[in-house]
């Protein structure tokens, strides 16, 4: 739909029975996500806001504004280098995986559900305190039997495409039962294994134990007279952040890296020019993989950004109007409640922001080649104050496993499919 209409800065859409409009236009982009954000603060998700629908992604309004002021300093870059062992033991136990498969027998190996594996402990690891120490299939049986229960489909989305509102008006959940009592029981458990208190580990865990310690937690300073919102911090309400931190983080950052190894297979070349980056930096810091080693791999962050381009995984970004918006420079207005769609993919792949844009091309990426680009050109994490808070921690996460694993391997095509 975004190539079909090339001139157009805005296209009506129906989604399901819904009408919406999907923005085309990088400055009609820049209005709705950053300048005007306060008239497009929700996702236009309506389903049962209790339990795992209190999650960071789904809340609405004030909810959102108190839990994303207080969630932000849990993903600042120092509470991330407090959480690196915790990455790096598991880019170790996946290297000896690895190994132990090639030491037996020459084979191929599917990328995807091998990555899974690392992002899956690493992931768990940060967000519960689950450690495996290695990945045999009784270990990883627990965190299969989520995955699937998370990622099976329960059309409760289309349903509400096809009849606004119906999953508000019958207080339904996106999540099925299973998934939200599994997530209480984690937290419980964990919780009770604390005696509720923040431990040494400094996972998510124990940084919003932390947070629980104040009980509730209020929103950003508002003007004089307006009442401030004040979220209870229940365990529930911390399940509820775990579970999005596993589910948005685990799988996206699987699939991002399967398609990174996809490409540095086909492109030998990038491929070399990566380990010679990693084993550089690596000798410059005597072999140990440390915070600010893994940030000098300036390199490699243009692959992860190149592969973010050509295969943006979020498809489409939503906003939900909470007033009736006349879209600057078009005679389109979009009507309070009503939703309006951004196509990542659309404009990732477009020649007029990147040419060429079939070609694996890290280099788009130098400091020089991306300083004359439109800000709403890039959107593979969003954009604007409800951009992904876990940017940097899937970035961090990214660079353990690449390093990893080009520090010991090779990727290159499957005969099978390549000949
Ligand atoms: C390669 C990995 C990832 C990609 C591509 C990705 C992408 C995205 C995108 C596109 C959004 C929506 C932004 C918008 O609407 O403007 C989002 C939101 C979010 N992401 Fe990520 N994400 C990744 C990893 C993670 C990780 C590791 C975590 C947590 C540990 C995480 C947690 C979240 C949360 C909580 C939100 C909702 C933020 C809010 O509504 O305030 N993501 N992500």
């Amino acid at each position: 739909m975004y190539d079909a209409f090339p001139e157009e800065k805005v296209i009506g859409v129906y989604r399901m029975t819904t009408p919406c409009l999907l923005l085309r236009d990088l400055d009609v982009i820049k209005h709705i996500m950053i300048k005007d954000f306060d008239s497009f603060v929700d996702r236009g998700v309506e389903f049962s806001k209790s339990g795992l629908g209190m999650n960071l992604f789904h809340a609405d309004g004030d909810t959102w504004r108190v839990l994303r002021n207080r969630f932000t300093p849990i993903f600042t870059s120092g509470k991330l280098k407090n959480m690196l062992y915790l990455m790096l033991g598991r880019g170790d136990i996946f290297v000896n995986y690895i190994n132990e498969i090639c030491n037996k027998r020459p084979t191929e190996l599917e990328t995807h559900s091998l990555v899974q594996k690392y992002t899956l402990a690493t992931i768990s690891a940060c967000a519960f305190g689950i450690d495996l120490d290695s990945f045999t299939p009784e270990n990883m049986k627990t965190l299969e039997t989520v995955d699937k229960l998370i990622f099976t489909s329960s059309y409760a989305i289309e349903l509400d495409y096809m009849y606004p509102g119906i999953l508000k008006k019958l207080n339904s959940s996106l999540f099925p039962k299973k998934v939200t009592d599994f997530f209480d029981g984690l937290v419980k458990t964990v919780v009770k294994l604390r005696d509720g208190m923040p431990t040494n580990r400094k996972d998510f865990m124990d940084l919003l134990l932390e947070l629980k310690q104040q009980d509730k937690i209020t929103g950003p300073k508002k003007l004089e007279n307006e009442k401030e919102k004040i979220v209870e911090l229940t365990e529930s309400l911390i399940a509820a952040q775990a579970f999005v931190f596993y589910a948005a983080g685990y799988e996206t950052s699987a699939t991002t890296m399967s398609f990174l190894l996809y490409e540095l297979a086909k492109n030998p070349d990038v491929q070399e020019k990566a380990y010679e980056e990693i084993d550089t930096t690596l000798k410059k810091y005597n072999g140990e993989m440390t915070y600010e080693m893994l940030n000098e791999l300036k390199y490699l962050e243009n692959i992860v950004a190149e592969t973010l381009r050509k295969y943006p995984l979020v498809e489409p970004l939503q906003r939900n109007a909470a007033i009736d918006y006349k879209i600057p420079g078009t005679e389109v207005t979009v009507k309070k409640g009503q939703t309006v769609l951004i196509s990542p993919f659309g404009i990732h792949n477009d020649e007029k922001y990147y040419k060429n844009p079939e070609k694996f091309d890290p280099e788009r990426f130098n400091p020089e080649n991306s300083k004359e680009r439109h800000p709403c050109a890039y959107l593979p994490f969003g954009v604007g104050p409800r951009n992904c808070i876990g940017m940097r921690f899937a970035k961090l996460q990214s660079h353990v496993c690449i390093a990893k694993l080009l520090s010991n391997f090779r990727v290159t095509p499957s005969k099978k499919i390549y000949g």
